[in-house]
């Protein structure tokens, strides 16, 4: 069973290239890298700044597409998809953590962790007793009602990794998830979500320049001349 899940990662990066364009100078970040998030895995990606984690990141979410190569979700290929095949897997199967919570400001913590649901189409109550659950799980539950501006950074980051996940998706991404916060708060909503991740048998590939929080994680990968190799 071991070795059938080692050859069946639920996320796999293939011979991925990715490079940008600007004033007629070509900036390669990606080139023919390879990378494998195996079931329940939780990996940490850490480079220095500008070595192209968010790039990696939004790769591996869809999010953007590589120039060549592909990425494989559960066994599926992506690159000959439709953007709307895309869109669909990127709502139903991929959680995204960014710094930033990116949280809907007009909206209560509940209702913004409800949105995805509904969008997927869940019942109002059904994507309410799940929200309230999920913010009950990351020790936010009593801040349901609040808005954004009413919560912490710290606070504000768990609802963020409560409505990533409020879809039950086979992959979290998270970039920097804690990287907006005090060490103290770090630990904290680290601790919450790494609890999520390995209760829910999630597999994660987190970004972060904390080397405590690193060394937490099952393997921990950087980039280099272009490749995902671990460290
Ligand atoms: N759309 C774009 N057009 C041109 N250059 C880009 C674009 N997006 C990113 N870059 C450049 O590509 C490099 C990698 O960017 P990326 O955001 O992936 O790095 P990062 O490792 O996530 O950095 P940080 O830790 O600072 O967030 C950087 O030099 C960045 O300036």
């Amino acid at each position: 069973m071991a070795n059938k899940q080692l050859r069946n990662p639920i996320l796999k990066l293939t011979g991925v290239d990715r490079a940008y364009h600007e004033a007629g100078r070509e900036l390669v970040i990606l080139k023919d890298a390879d990378f494998s998030l195996q079931r329940g895995e939780m990996v940490a990606l850490v480079a220095p700044s500008g070595a192209g984690k968010s790039t990696l990141l939004h790769t591996a979410g869809l999010l953007e597409h590589p120039d060549k190569g592909d990425v494989i979700l559960d066994g599926r290929s992506c690159s000959a998809l439709s953007d709307d095949e895309r869109t669909a897997i990127r709502r139903n199967d991929v959680g995204f953590v960014y710094q930033f919570h990116h949280l809907l400001p007009e909206f209560s913590a509940l209702e913004n962790v409800m949105i995805p649901q509904m969008v997927r189409g869940l019942s109002p109550a059904a994507a309410a007793e799940r929200a309230q659950q999920l913010l009950d799980y990351m020790k936010v539950g009593p801040r349901a009602s609040h808005r954004p501006s009413e919560l912490s950074g710290g606070e504000q980051q768990r609802v963020a990794i409560a409505r990533a996940v409020a879809n039950a998706p086979l992959v979290l991404l998270a970039d920097e998830p804690t990287g907006n916060l005090d060490p103290q708060t770090a630990g904290y909503v680290f601790d919450a979500l790494e609890a999520l991740v390995r209760q829910s048998g999630l597999s994660a590939l987190i970004a972060t320049h904390n080397h405590e929080l690193a060394a937490r994680m099952d393997r921990r990968v950087t980039l280099k001349d272009g490749k995902v190799v671990d460290i």
